[in-house]
């Protein structure tokens, strides 16, 4: 399992770790603000990818022996997409979602994201670049408990160093954006699954990504809200200009995809 699905598992926090989260989103602030200015030209052309991935493998030493879990996996993303990852468990899917966010870096081949070389860049390049340029949804939502709708946009707002005058607009226009402008004030336990994944999505493009990452989005939802959050998704790519790369086990939502690539033991048939 990926750290940032285990992070997600673990967002079950108390009142205190709430309190902790908050006082160091307001300590980041002035750190993001700074970290966040663009040092590098992030804009592409009309018509170029994304995200190019080139002859990736990756290999894990497990017990001494060697894993191959991707092997040879070429792919493109292009502005505006929605593209699927679809294949059975273990094929490899999370392990791919990992290296395109920059989460992890392959054994063997390319990963350019807008340009930028994503296999030969440091954890700290690629953070700055994830931080500014990518959101992520998890299959277990990732909102902490004992915030409302509306706080768990603004925390994320915080916690990309946006300045304080913009949140108000923003948030509400996120929230707008997946349906919930009249559940703003609940918290997560007092929102139904598909609220909750909706509230994830509006906080995951707050801070304005070029592209989102989602594991699994639907897993934990019925076919009715599944079928609402890809009609949000197909939204947000239109309203939001971003791209959408998400692996998924569900042949019923597959339609809506304008790519689905097909996994099969680290291998796209
Ligand atoms: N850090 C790691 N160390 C060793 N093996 C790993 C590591 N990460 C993943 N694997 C292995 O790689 C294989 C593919 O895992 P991955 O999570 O990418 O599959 P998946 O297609 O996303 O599966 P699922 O649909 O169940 O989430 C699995 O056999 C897994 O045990």
């Amino acid at each position: 399992m990926a750290w940032w699905k285990r992070n997600a598992a673990q967002t079950e926090v108390a009142e205190d770790e709430t309190e902790a989260v908050l006082e160091s989103a307001a300590a980041a602030e002035p750190v993001a603000a700074a970290l966040i200015q663009p040092t590098v030209d992030l804009s592409i052309q009309e018509g170029e990818p994304l995200l190019t991935v080139e002859s990736v493998e990756r290999t894990f030493q497990v017990g001494g022996q060697p894993l191959h879990v991707l092997k040879g996996i070429d792919m493109e993303l292009k502005p505006r997409q929605l593209v699927m990852l679809r294949g059975r468990s273990g094929s490899g899917k999370t392990t791919l979602l990992n290296m395109i966010g920059g989460l992890d870096q392959p054994t063997k081949g390319h990963i350019f994201f807008q340009g930028l070389p994503f296999h030969t860049m440091g954890d700290n390049d690629r953070t700055l670049v994830r931080r500014k340029q990518m959101g992520f949804i998890f299959q277990a939502f990732a909102l902490m408990p004992l915030l409302s709708a509306y706080e768990n946009v603004e925390l994320s707002l915080r916690m990309a160093g946006v300045p304080g005058s913009q949140w108000k607009e923003r948030v509400t226009h996120c929230l707008d954006l997946v349906g919930l402008s009249k559940r703003m004030s609940h918290r997560p336990f007092e929102l139904s699954g598909g609220e909750q994944q909706r509230v994830a999505i509006a906080k995951s493009i707050a801070h304005k990504p070029r592209l989102l990452l989602a594991d699994e989005p639907t897993a934990e939802l019925d076919s009715q809200m599944a079928a609402q959050i890809m009609s949000v998704f197909q939204d947000i790519i239109r309203t939001e200009q971003v791209t959408i790369c998400m692996t998924t086990h569900d042949p019923t939502i597959l339609e809506v995809a304008d790519h689905v690539y097909e996994m099969v033991d680290g291998r796209f048939i």
